[in-house]
């Protein structure tokens, strides 16, 4: 929903600017435009709670969904219909305004609907879809009518049938020559039980069907189970830091209302704070002076850190405590990675952009690390690996911020055997996230590894190769189950950890990128883990080493040796490579002395050259690491670590 958040980011800037939105006036069908609605004026804190759908949209990536959502905002006046570049303007736009920090993508949309209005609130947390479902009574699961369904296809279903959401099935790019509606709409019954009548095609390319989208949202989702004459109560589902206003907490109001002027308290947190303003998204930010059961809005409270907003959390009127809402659970960064400036002049510049992104995302940890060979970075925390790739690619886009990422890592569990320190500390269990923290086998009691539920989708004829790569990545099947003719679905228990580093693309290489695979966490299970070490000539490198699994010692121990051995360059010394757990070699291998003088066989002839060579070797030199006395190069440790 890039061109959305675009949109909402335009906006919002500019209301900085001009203080506020101006609209203008047209009328399209049986809908109103943005300016229509100023006109009439409409209140949305005056619609009747029976009046309120709260939806999302939920796709497979490149289903659509960006581009529904543009047409759904089309069609409901939000926004004008899009004279083809006018988002790349916004874009660029925005892309010049650096550090604007509204990541929003909800709006709160109208629509006239058998000559009354409707309030469609059309939620979205990207990169978080279970966030949004916790706001929503349904969803339109929007499937590619060519492609089919896919593996996210199959996680979001379950994801929304899990939270007892009613499911609108919507097939998109019906004007593709290749699209099947009718194979897709039989495999959408094949797996979930879903009756072909009840499915929607559409092209939200040529914006075919949108209306029917939106009467569907009107007629077979429920309005909202809230009060509005209960005391006020609302659900934290997101929220950003502005650097203006601090953080912005976007809710969903569940009963009765909140003013400007008014202390709330958020109940985990247990603070209080003034509500200094108002607003919903339309998708521009309009202020408002209240907030009523059944809206989306954002409270403006001077909330200074992101730490106080925790997701899941309830909002309610100071001293008028409330049964707070189910769902709050504190959030544990489950994948990581290190991350080091590619020049380290740029230390100062990378941690200001992590820390302004960090502060709009509550759910990252931060911590620093140092490496004496990536010099000094941090190490980050993620909820999942869409997550990490979320934050990275925004760090990459709005902060321009050259970095180097070290291959993903998840956390383990261990549990010690009981000790007098155990026992004195009142814990045995311990989570470990780096290597350096892994405690000695022989105080260990159990080692537990997280694990997830990854769903495959492929044509039958990568069956045999799917599988191959799954067992190898440890993986246990669950089932598999036909979805039409070519397409079969299978589901594994799987090792976060195998899963963390090349496990997609190796998926997509074996199945000429056909098949498509999303994963659930599962939570933790008893493993075996050893932490493997490499040494060099004697000495331990701190930084190549890694938390393995039992049964894969031999094969990564013997990997390891070879690529160091491969990427490593010769130098005066021989150099003995070696991998050891609980202190015994695994692997070994060596490499021989080298006299790397590049100048060397530049006989007599110009003597600029060669001390122009020798020059280009001592600086190539500096460059290079000393780690046991042998000088490694920085890649050395990115392209072990990658694996
Ligand atoms: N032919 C055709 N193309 C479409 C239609 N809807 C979307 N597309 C194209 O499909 C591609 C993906 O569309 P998006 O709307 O960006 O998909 P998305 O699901 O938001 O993708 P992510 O943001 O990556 O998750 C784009 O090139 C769209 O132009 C449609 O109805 N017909």
């Amino acid at each position: 929903m890039n061109s959305v958040r675009n949109f909402i980011r335009f906006s919002n800037r500019n209301i900085y600017r001009k203080g506020f939105h101006d609209l203008r006036t047209c009328w399209y069908g049986n809908h109103y435009s943005t300016d229509e609605t100023s006109k009439l004026n409409i209140d949305y804190a005056d619609i009747p709670i029976e009046r309120i759908r709260n939806f999302s949209i939920i796709a497979h990536v490149d289903h659509g969904k960006s581009t529904l959502a543009d047409r759904v905002l089309e069609t409901t006046g939000a926004i004008k219909p899009s004279s083809g570049n006018a988002q790349v303007l916004d874009k660029l736009q925005v892309e010049r305004e650096r550090g604007i920090t509204v990541k929003a993508q909800s709006a709160s949309l109208l629509y006239n609907y058998n000559g009354s209005d409707y309030l469609l609130n059309l939620i979205d947390t990207p990169g978080h879809v279970s966030r949004s479902l916790s706001a929503c009574q349904g969803v339109i699961l929007l499937v590619d009518a060519n492609d089919g369904v896919q593996a996210q296809t199959v996680a979001n279903f379950y994801l929304a049938f899990g939270n007892d959401l009613i499911i609108i099935p919507v097939l998109n790019k019906i004007d593709l020559k290749n699209a099947d509606p009718d194979r897709v709409a039989k495999q959408l019954e094949t797996l979930f039980d879903i009756d072909p009548k009840e499915v929607l095609k559409i092209s939200a390319k040529l914006g075919t069907g949108i209306h029917e989208v939106l009467e569907a949202v009107i007629k077979r989702l429920p309005p909202p189970h809230v009060e509005r004459d209960s005391s006020f109560k609302a659900l934290l589902f997101d929220s950003w830091y502005d650097r203006y206003r601090g953080v912005q907490s976007l809710v969903y109001v569940q009963n009765g209302q909140i003013n400007v002027g008014d202390n709330v308290t958020y109940y985990h947190t247990n603070k209080n704070y003034e509500v200094k303003m108002l607003s919903i998204l339309k998708p521009e930010e309009v202020f408002v002076k209240k907030l009523v059961a059944g809206q989306i809005g954002v409270i403006c409270c001077n909330m200074r850190s992101s730490k106080e907003a925790h997701i899941g959390d309830t909002v309610h009127k100071t001293g008028t405590p409330v049964e707070p809402l189910k769902g709050f659970k504190p959030v544990k960064p489950m994948v990581f990675a290190g991350i080091y400036p590619v020049d380290q002049s740029q230390h100062v510049n990378l941690r200001s952009a992590i820390e302004k992104l960090a502060l709009n995302d509550s759910a990252v940890s931060i911590s620093i690390d140092t490496s004496p060979a990536l010099g000094q970075g941090w190490r980050l925390g993620f909820l999942g690996l869409l997550h990490l790739e979320v934050f990275t690619q925004r760090l990459q886009q709005e902060y321009d911020a050259e970095t180097i990422l070290t291959a993903p890592s998840v956390t383990y569990k261990v549990k010690l055997k009981e000790t007098k320190q155990t026992l004195k500390a009142g814990n045995s269990e311990m989570y470990i996230t780096n290597p350096i923290h892994f405690p000695d086998h022989l105080t260990v009691e159990e080692y537990y590894e997280p694990m997830v539920l990854g769903t495959i989708i492929t044509p039958d004829r990568y069956l045999g190769a799917v599988l191959t790569l799954c067992l190898e990545k440890r993986g246990v099947q669950r089932n598999a189950s036909n979805i039409d003719n070519e397409r079969v679905m299978m589901q594994f228990d799987l090792p976060l950890s195998e899963i963390v580093i090349d496990f997609h693309d190796s998926l997509k290489t074996i199945s000429s990128g056909y098949a498509s695979f999303d994963y659930e966490p599962t939570g933790f299970v008893s493993t075996y883990l050893v932490k493997m070490e490499v040494y060099l000539n004697g000495v331990a490198v701190d930084e190549l080493s890694s938390i393995i699994h039992g049964s894969r010692i031999d094969t990564i121990g013997r990997r390891t040796v070879l690529k160091l051995k491969e990427i490593i360059p010769r130098q005066l010394v021989q150099i003995a490579i070696q991998a050891k757990v609980n202190g015994k070699v695994i692997a070994r291998e060596t490499l021989k002395a080298y006299r790397k003088d590049v100048a060397a066989k530049l006989y007599g002839g110009d003597i600029t050259r060669r001390m122009k060579l020798l020059a280009q070797q001592a600086a190539g030199k500096k460059k290079m690491k000393m780690v046991a006395n042998i000088s490694l190069p920085r890649e050395t440790f990115i392209d072990v670590l990658k694996k």
